[in-house]
């Protein structure tokens, strides 16, 4: 199980899970500076599933990262659930982190001594919450994995490594998951069922998904998909098909390269 149930029919969503205002982030100073965020603002509902989808260096982790806690926009708010992510300082953020964001990376990041079992009830152990044993086997039995529960992450595939990150996201019942290419490193079938899982906990469980990704048959699998190019929203696709992705993603290469090109001409190089 991923939690609570929503109600039947799915969650509904009534509040708002994630707002970012006007945020933005600048890396490197004078003149190696880079704009990764350029005023970004969005609001996503509880309940919902968004793919964030751009051209390579287009803002995408940045955005996540900024959104997540895990790295600090220069300007802007973000705010999770209605609470700000705000400079309380790093003990307050992480505490924050930890009750309220689940993050599911693409290369797993599973602590390779522990077992599948230790690892998902890690967080719960970090967060100074009890250890609820059969919680987390419940939801390794959910992902599939209920006879792996002894087993070193060295020992399973990357699917299922992956399933297992994605119970221990869950584990704290987050109100919000962060996926960055969460089926990046899969093969096809893999990549299904983890999307499979990923949905079921947003339509079943009523949590808020924002994944990252390149793959216009992973978008396909959420509500919605938004196009970030330069560090900038340019696009909004609900009830996205892999094809309408694909070709508004071509779309977007192409915009971004002529005016690139033409940047590069009027700079007379
Ligand atoms: N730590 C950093 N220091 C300096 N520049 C950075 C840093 N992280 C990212 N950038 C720059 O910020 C911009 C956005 O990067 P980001 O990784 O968010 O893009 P992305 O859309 O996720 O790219 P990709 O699809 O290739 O992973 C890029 O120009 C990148 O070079």
């Amino acid at each position: 199980m991923f939690g609570h149930k929503a109600r039947p029919g799915g969650a509904a969503p009534s509040s708002e899970a994630l707002r970012l205002e006007d945020v933005r982030k600048v890396y490197g100073a004078e003149d190696n500076r880079v704009v990764a965020l350029d005023g970004v603002s969005l609001s996503l509902p509880a309940g919902s599933f968004t793919a964030v989808m751009g051209p390579s260096g287009s803002g995408k982790s940045t955005l996540l990262q900024c959104a997540a806690g895990l790295d600090k926009p220069t300007g802007g708010r973000v705010l999770v659930d209605g609470a700000e992510l705000s400079g309380d300082g790093e003990a307050a953020l992480t505490k924050f982190r930890r009750e309220r964001i689940g993050f599911v990376f693409q290369q797993f990041n599973l602590l390779p001594t522990l077992t599948v079992l230790q690892n998902v009830t890690l967080p719960l152990k970090l967060a100074g919450r009890r250890v609820d044993k059969d919680r987390a086997r419940e939801i390794l039995g959910r992902v599939g994995l209920g006879d792996r529960l002894g087993h070193l992450p060295a020992e399973l595939s990357g699917g299922q490594q992956q399933r297992v990150a994605i119970a221990r996201a869950l584990v704290t019942e987050p109100r919000i998951l962060f996926g960055d290419e969460p089926t990046g490193a899969l093969d096809s079938r893999s990549a299904r069922d983890v999307l499979g899982l990923l949905q079921e906990a947003v339509r079943v469980y009523g949590r808020t998904m924002v994944m990252v990704t390149h793959d216009p048959v992973a978008a396909a699998h959420a509500d919605a998909v938004l196009y970030l190019a330069d560090g900038r929203i340019v696009g909004h696709q609900s009830a996205p098909t892999a094809e309408a992705v694909a070709e508004r993603m071509t779309r977007l290469a192409d915009e971004v390269e002529r005016q690139r090109t033409s940047g590069r001409a009027q700079a007379g190089v």
